[in-house]
């Protein structure tokens, strides 16, 4: 569905916003693209949309060159910009049909379709409240309608969770699931690592408008196996105990002292944290695996280093 191939991107002034940049999409997929402020997200999906012109390299959409048809890119995908849709002066049902009629939908599809999705996000009760008097969550929620009252075969959602509730949220990435069963390809650009292992089925790190890593969240997280964190909740008042040799260096959050710990020294990790219990200095332990958002850290942390290395050499 979206072929990118050594696509690059140079704004004017010299920022070089994609570097190399290679990925595909399949349709009935979810490609998530995570990537630390400035690597080059938003860039790519301009790109893809037809918005901005790449410097160099192939992009195909559904077998086309978005920037030589941009009025079948803009029939091609959907996209939910990072930036709030204006809503002054209109409902979120008005907002989200006008987008259905303007994609081509019939009228009675799309007022179905929109009743559906404000139920869907257990959102109908702002439906008929016009857009200045809604929260930014009512509101991002309903720029994700808009986007896919009549999705395109390609949807891109730039950070579709921002502002939204923990409960709605989770009612957002079904429907993102859903798009995805119904055979459209979502590229989802989120900040939230967590949420977003649940939800797609590969991921892509951009760093620096560079791929970093590539792979489904298991494959991602099978590059960390080889360690599990254990989680230490220190009793009120005590410091840290001093990690053994074997685990590596610690991390404080409030009470929260959480140790990296390579998985064939479980058993003595497990022993450490009964006798530390058992002296009364952490009141409880859990030992997890690393998760995908574990992973992403170390993976940009270390390109961080490596950066720093190359500046330094
Ligand atoms: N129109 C522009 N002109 C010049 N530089 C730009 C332009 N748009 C973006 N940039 C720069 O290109 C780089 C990539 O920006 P981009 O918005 O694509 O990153 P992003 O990954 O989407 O970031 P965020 O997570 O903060 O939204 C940044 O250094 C940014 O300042």
């Amino acid at each position: 569905m979206l072929h990118v191939a050594y696509l690059t991107k140079i704004y004017r002034g010299g920022v070089r916003a994609n570097d190399d940049l290679s990925l595909d999409v399949g349709e009935g997929e979810v490609l998530g693209l995570l990537g630390h402020n400035g690597a080059g997200k938003t860039t790519l999906l301009s790109q893809v949309a037809g918005l901005v012109r790449p410097t160099s390299g192939t992009l195909l959409l559904a077998g086309r060159d978005p920037v030589a048809h941009p009025a079948y890119a803009r029939q091609v995908c959907s996209v939910q910009l990072q930036s709030q849709a204006p809503l002054t002066g209109v409902s979120p049902r008005q907002a989200i049909e006008v987008l259905g009629r303007i994609r081509g939908g019939a009228r009675q599809h799309v007022r179905q379709r929109t009743a559906a999705l404000l139920a869907a996000l257990d959102i109908a009760e702002w439906a008929d409240v016009p857009g200045e008097r809604l929260s930014g969550g009512i509101r991002r929620l309903t720029a994700f309608c808009m986007a896919v009252v009549e999705p395109g075969r390609l949807v891109m959602l730039d950070e579709p969770t921002n502002d939204v509730d923990p409960v709605r949220r989770r009612l957002l990435w079904q429907q993102v699931r859903d798009l995805a069963d119904n055979g459209c390809a979502v590229i989802l650009v989120t900040h939230n690592v967590a949420e977003a292992e649940r939800s797609v089925d590969r991921v892509v790190v951009l760093d620096h408008g560079r791929t970093l890593a590539t792979g489904t969240p298991a494959e991602l997280r099978d590059r960390a196996t080889a360690e599990l964190r254990l989680e230490l909740t220190l009793t009120p008042g005590l410091p840290p105990p001093e990690p053994p040799d074997w685990a590596g260096a610690g991390t404080l959050t409030g009470r929260r002292f959480l140790l990296p710990i390579a998985t064939d020294h479980t058993e003595p990790a497990v022993a450490w944290a009964l006798r530390l219990r058992a002296a009364g200095t952490i009141t409880q332990f859990a030992l997890h695996p690393a998760s995908l958002e574990d992973v992403y850290v170390g993976l940009t942390s270390a390109s961080e280093e490596a950066g720093d290395a190359a500046l330094v050499a």
